[in-house]
């Protein structure tokens, strides 16, 4: 059903959370769901049932639902929402317990779609998915599966092969939750929607691209999870990669899953190794005291390095992608910046790129975000002076409404089976394979102090250009 705002309703759904009482599902999956049940945007019948291994009462489940949302869980719209909500035991070796529950939920139900989200450690996704299928959940089934994908190429390979026994590709959704936010979205609207960008978006004008998020927060309380994955996988490949896809892609032939999927594979095919020699490895300093840390952990928190597509519009010009944990300010920010032109005319007036960089487009893609295009203009007086002179897009500014957050916006698109910001085997496979030789031998780490922007080095890889954070 389509609504009078252009939006659709998702067909019923029974939707089953795996690892609902765990961290991503408190922070995002049950207030991002009950967000799109306020909005209108859940189906008009639908259930969601937790799982944990542990087992649980639903009632208890519903406490945990409503601290999770917070204020907002109050009155009519909470009591309807949690009057949907079940709980179910879950254990791959043992998944009566859920079918029992599903079988229960789709009682009232004409027989619903069913969407899994996969909300566990990665290492529990293959018996999951199995234990699926067994179990025969499949059925009018997609699943959402977390990140990260694998933690190379065979494994990568091999997930992919189990999930396709149980889960044809169109029915699998591998979230990268940055690829649900606004701003990310709006590269495709800016680039392909408007005729002054694209003509310039390619070798003859642009001179580099940076691709850059560093974070304050340090490991937390995961350390579990991060000596064993490190920022390259937990950052790099499952992020910044996907948002370098839509920077580089070509004009897809339109705006659905296919297409989009089909062009950002093609940047990742035409990527060119990742050159050991091109990445920056950090860890800052204090990172091993830290409970189940080892003292002498080889993990990154912290990498810099420059990626190459071997394409027709992007050969020669370097990808510059940075991220980090405990660094100098949290941001995620894309910038494009512009080659030099020809300044005769002006070479009696100061302030050149020496001074403030080429002129430039960046693209803050947090949260409201927003895109500002920095250019040389002439500073007001008697004499021909240039300066450095900004145009601004704000979100708030242009549109009287706020988007969906990006969780929300990616749990809605699986309910509707619109894959067009999801990620498909062959590019995940494509990415764990131009980082072979990297993963295979990986430069030595460089210490850096917590709330710094990384490791002196991390200059050199970049010299005679510059990082654009700190902004100075
Ligand atoms: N937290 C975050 O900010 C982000 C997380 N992710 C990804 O989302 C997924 C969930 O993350 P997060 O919530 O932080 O993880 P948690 O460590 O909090 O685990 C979630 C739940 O998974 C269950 N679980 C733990 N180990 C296993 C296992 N071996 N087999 C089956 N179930 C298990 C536990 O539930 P129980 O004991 O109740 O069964 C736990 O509460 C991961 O894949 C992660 O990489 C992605 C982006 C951000
Ligand atoms: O997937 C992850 O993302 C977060 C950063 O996401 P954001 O939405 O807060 O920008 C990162 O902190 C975490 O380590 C990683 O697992």
């Amino acid at each position: 059903m389509t609504r009078s705002d252009g939006a659709t309703t998702p067909d019923d759904h029974v939707i089953v959370l795996f690892g609902a009482l765990g961290d991503l599902s408190r922070r995002k999956l049950l207030p991002g769901l009950f967000h799109l049940d306020r909005a209108g945007l859940m189906p008009e019948r639908y259930r969601i049932i937790g799982t944990s291994r542990k087992g649980g009462s639903v009632e208890d489940f519903r406490k945990v639902a409503q601290t999770a949302i917070g204020k907002a869980a109050t009155g009519e719209v909470w009591d309807r929402f949690s009057s949907r909500l079940a709980f179910s035991a879950f254990n791959a070796d043992d998944p009566k317990p859920l079918v029992e529950a599903v079988a229960e939920a789709e009682k009232d139900l004409d027989e619903p779609r069913r969407l899994h989200y996969l909300s566990v450690p990665p290492g529990a996704f293959g018996a999951t998915v199995k234990a699926l299928g067994d179990a025969g959940l499949d059925t009018r089934a997609r699943v959402v599966l977390e990140k990260p994908f694998g933690v190379d190429l065979d494994t990568a390979v091999e997930l992919n092969g189990l999930v396709h026994s149980v889960f044809p590709e169109h029915r699998v959704f591998r979230i990268d939750h940055f690829l649900g936010r606004e701003a990310v979205q709006n590269l495709l609207a800016l680039r392909f929607a408007n005729g002054m960008f694209e003509p310039i978006w390619n070798r003859d004008h642009i001179d580099h691209v940076q691709i850059d998020v560093p974070e304050t927060l340090s490991i937390e309380d995961r350390a579990g999870f991060y000596e064993g994955t490190g920022a390259y996988r937990d950052m790099v490949v499952t992020h910044l990669f996907h948002v370098l896809g839509f920077v580089a892609m070509e004009p897809p032939t339109a705006l659905d899953g296919r297409s989009i999927i089909e062009e950002s594979g093609k940047v990742f095919r035409s990527m060119r190794p990742i050159d050991p020699a091109s990445v920056i490895r950090g860890q800052y300093a204090g990172y091993r005291d830290a409970e189940g840390v080892d003292p002498n952990s080889q993990t990154e928190t912290f990498i810099a390095m420059r990626a190459e597509i071997d394409n027709w519009r992007w050969t020669g010009v370097p990808f510059f992608l940075r991220t980090g944990k405990s660094m100098g300010e949290s941001k995620r920010l894309i910038t494009i910046a512009f080659r030099e032109p020809p300044r005769k005319m002006f070479r009696d007036v100061k302030a050149f790129v020496e001074d403030y960089g080429p002129d430039h487009i960046s693209f803050d893609f947090g949260d409201p975000g927003g895109i500002t295009t920095s250019f040389l203009a002439k500073v007001p007086g008697p004499r021909m002076r240039l300066g450095q002179a900004q145009m601004k897009f704000s979100y708030e500014g242009s549109f009287n409404t706020a988007g969906l957050e990006a969780y929300e916006r990616l749990l809605y698109d699986a309910m509707l089976g619109d894959r067009t910001l999801f990620t498909d085997s062959d590019g995940i496979e494509d990415l764990w394979a131009a980082s072979s030789a990297l993963l295979e031998d990986p430069p030595p780490l460089h210490r850096y102090a917590p709330g710094s922007y990384g490791p002196q080095k991390m200059h050199e890889l970049i010299a005679p250009r510059r990082w654009w954070l700190p902004v100075t």
